[in-house]
């Protein structure tokens, strides 16, 4: 059994004050014990974050890293600093990286593999645009993204990284994929995954990630292959992070 998980990406909002109010709201708000929570805060407040979830359940993830080890990049920081900040999960590969920062496939892999070295989580974004999805190239696109890192960094490598689907299309203009369409894309990526290797096939959580709110979260969430969520903008409130938290705790408790 795949253990749920939930990702909160705050993307580019947050100060100290709304954090700490975040937080305290969120902390007697949820109560979702069978699934895992993460929050991945901007980069300057990784330690604010880090030290006020110390004593919960709840993890520390980064939005990005940088592909290369220590050195002379500035501006950049390196997956050693994020280990060293607390951090267990880190996203790359979000499609806002890669359309409006250009970031590659091949970066993206380098990433990847820096990430393992220092034992955080990678969370693989993938997903598709509208013109594509038009096209019939929504499994093409999304499978093509996952093998360009598989290939580069290996299979035994991939094990225990996180998928995250999230149509282009559904990112923060209130257009979900409808539950079936979500689930058949997670499922061809779980079958694809099969063809490198089974034990990796299943055992990968892959979670689905576009304009989910507590309103739709059960239905997502109770499709066979979706093993969570990455949340943007109904993560900045408190009260409705921490409702999706609860949806899929609850869905979980069902299914066990
Ligand atoms: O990009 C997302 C999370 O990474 C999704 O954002 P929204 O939930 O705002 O659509």
């Amino acid at each position: 059994m795949r253990r749920p998980i939930i990702i909160a990406n705050w993307k580019m909002n947050g100060s100290r004050e709304k954090n700490t109010s975040f937080l305290e709201h969120f902390l007697t708000a949820v109560n979702a014990e069978t699934c895992d929570i993460v929050i991945c805060p901007p980069l300057p407040y990784l330690s604010q974050i880090q030290q006020s979830i110390e004593i919960t359940a709840i993890n520390l993830g980064s939005q990005n890293v940088c592909q290369y080890p220590e050195g002379a990049y500035t501006g950049e920081t390196s997956a050693t600093m994020l280990a060293d900040l607390g951090c267990q999960y880190c996203l790359i590969g979000h499609s806002e990286r890669r359309l409006i920062f250009n970031e590659s496939d091949k970066s993206i892999a380098d990433k990847f593999l820096l990430l393992k070295k220092n034992n955080i989580t990678p969370v693989l974004c993938v997903g598709e645009t509208l013109q594509q999805r038009e096209n019939n190239e929504t499994e093409q696109v999304v499978l093509s993204q996952i093998d360009s890192v598989i290939h580069s960094v290996g299979i035994n490598n991939f094990i225990d990284s996180v998928i995250a689907y999230e149509p282009v299309w559904s990112i923060g203009t209130g257009l979900t994929a409808t539950p079936e369409q979500a689930q058949s894309v997670h499922l061809a990526i779980r079958n694809h995954l099969k063809t490198h290797n089974s034990q990796t096939a299943s055992g990968t959580r892959i979670v689905y990630g576009g304009s989910v709110k507590p309103e739709n979260a059960a239905d997502l969430f109770s499709q066979p292959d979706i093993d969570g969520g990455l949340i943007g903008g109904a993560s900045l409130k408190a009260e409705s992070f921490a409702e999706i938290c609860n949806v899929l705790s609850s869905n979980a408790e069902v299914m066990h």
